[in-house]
């Protein structure tokens, strides 16, 4: 059937077709199905939208992009006809009735999540099925493969490549600021590639794109990582896995990370840069992505395995995740945290502690001491690591001069005191994440929150326990109204309830 293109001027990730009702009753489709459009020798596979109204019978609205791809200009004259799904949806079937996948399979529902052949509601049903079904260990090294496959590869001519990699679940885990400068000063490579959070108010890329342009091409991770020793780049920019974050895309909404996607997600990144020692940081811990040591080791045994499978050195560090890293949450304020500590301006015992504990870690493997938690302190607390900090920010085309202080935060605030004379019994990971998220975090940098008091210590009442940030003023009330009703922060005397009415708790 021929239609008249109407252009529809701006550009998307995905290619649709936008009919009249009436067309789509003619030619038989729904919304989401697909269609061909042909134009000349060029033609390409689009989304089927429904706008009666907008477009009138006979038209077919189209973006820029594949306007420009088929070389065609509104009003110009297509051929158009429906196409059946790709075979990689039956496989997505197949998952859903909880079938083990074969390679073949596994590679065609990669390839398509690539070529942007599977649309939401099937990219969607694909990670719910490994949500709810999960896959045997076959599928996660082919899955894994895939995903490096259909992407490019780092190899570095001279120098030992390591990475480090936290499953994330925890607030705050600001760590790879630390450790990235702290591994690039003692002489290794790492091309760390990070992604944007998932479960979290702020992922690696997040909070480094705060600081420095975290979209960069393989060719300048590359160049950077020979020239400085490393980098922070967010990995959905690079052709690196790139059907990593596409698939995060989907996982983010949910807050849900399912374990043979995070498995095949970091291991994907990992080997693709041609990493020889890697050290997995696996935070334990209520309202994390593990509750339990137990389950710590299972999974640290899966990353091992399937390190193994790929030819990769792996180490897994159990950290605690029971309450957040340091006392930030939310890009700027995890940023001007993780300069505070580069700085040696006081920062945060817990966050220290940990990013030394995996850059430690991480040193021993490759072999550059035996005693890497010393060896990483001095080269932190030398100024090392803020020096060579500063180079990769430089590098990233970031200000190599600033400061922690002159990070810019929210200026929209709320500060939180306590309501009782007692000890704080808990700070909930998924809930704080769930204000700042509220607040404007990720998306609104300077968003998130700053925990005056952690786990265990003591307060009296009016003290402050925790100031929400953020850059809109209906976003922090919003923040404000959450927290009220679930109390990110709960302190409590030894009295915990009374009924019938009293709620401390
Ligand atoms: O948002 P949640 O689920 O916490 O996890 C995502 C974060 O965990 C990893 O951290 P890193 O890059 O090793 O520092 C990812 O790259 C990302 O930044
Ligand atoms: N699923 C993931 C968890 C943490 N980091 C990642 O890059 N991916």
């Amino acid at each position: 059937m021929k239609f008249r293109v109407k252009l529809i001027p701006v550009r998307m990730d995905r290619s649709s077709a936008i009919m009249s009702q009436e067309d789509a009753e003619e030619l038989g489709v729904l919304v989401g199905d697909r269609v061909k459009l042909v134009f000349g020798k060029k033609s390409v596979i689009a989304d089927v939208q429904i706008a009666t109204g907008l477009i009138e019978r006979g038209e077919i609205g189209i973006c820029r992009t594949i306007t420009d791809y088929l070389e065609i200009e509104d009003g110009g004259e297509v051929e158009l006809y429906p196409v059946s799904k790709p075979a990689s949806v039956e496989y997505i079937r197949k998952k859903m009735d909880g079938h083990k996948l074969t390679k073949e399979e596994i590679f065609a529902i990669i390839k398509d999540i690539v070529n942007n052949a599977l649309n939401e509601i099937e990219l969607s049903a694909f990670v719910l099925s490994d949500y709810f079904h999960g896959m045997d260990f076959d599928e996660i090294e082919w899955t894994t493969r895939a995903m490096i496959d259909t992407g490019e590869t780092l190899t570095f001519e001279r120098g030992i490549v390591v990475d480090k990699h936290s499953i994330g679940g925890v607030p705050g885990n600001k760590i790879s600021l630390l450790i990235v400068p702290i591994i690039a000063a003692s002489g290794l490579l790492i091309p760390k590639t990070a992604s944007r959070a998932i479960t979290s108010a702020s992922g690696t890329a997040d909070t480094m794109e705060v600081l420095a342009n975290v979209s960069l091409s393989v060719d300048e991770i590359k160049e950077i990582t020979e020239r400085v020793g490393g980098v922070i780049a967010w990995g959905g920019a690079t052709n690196i896995a790139p059907a990593d974050d596409k698939i995060i895309r989907v996982e983010y909404p949910l807050s849900i990370d399912p374990k043979p996607q995070l498995l095949a997600s970091v291991m994907a990144k990992k080997g693709a840069i041609g990493a020889k020692h890697v050290v997995i940081d696996i935070p334990v811990g209520a309202g994390s992505k593990v509750p339990t040591v137990e389950k710590g080791r299972e999974l640290a045994n899966d990353f091992v395995e399937l390190g193994r499978r790929l030819g990769l050195n792996v180490t897994c560090v159990l950290t605690y995740g029971g309450q957040p890293v340091g006392r930030t949450v939310g890009p700027a304020l995890e940023a001007w945290e993780a300069l505070k500590a580069l700085e040696n301006a006081k920062p945060p015992r817990s966050l220290v502690e940990k990013a030394l504990g995996v850059a430690g870690t991480l040193l021993e493997m490759a072999g550059i001491t035996v005693n890497g938690i010393e060896h990483a302190r001095k080269i932190l607390e030398s100024g090392k690591a803020l020096e060579k900090f500063r180079e990769i920010v430089e590098a990233q085309g970031g200000d190599p001069n600033i400061k922690s202080d002159d990070v810019p935060i929210g200026d929209k605030t709320y500060q939180f005191t306590s309501p009782i004379d007692g000890a704080i019994a808990h700070v909930d990971n998924k809930r704080i994440v769930k204000v700042a998220r509220a607040a404007g975090a990720p998306k609104d940098k300077g968003a998130g929150i700053m925990l005056h008091k952690k786990g265990g210590q003591h307060v009296k009442v009016g003290d402050p326990l925790f100031t929400i940030y953020a850059e809109k003023e209906w976003k922090l009330d919003r923040a404000v109204e959450l927290a009220m009703r679930e109390p990110p922060v709960v302190v409590s005397g030894m009295v915990l309830e009374k009924y019938p009415s009293y709620r401390y708790i």
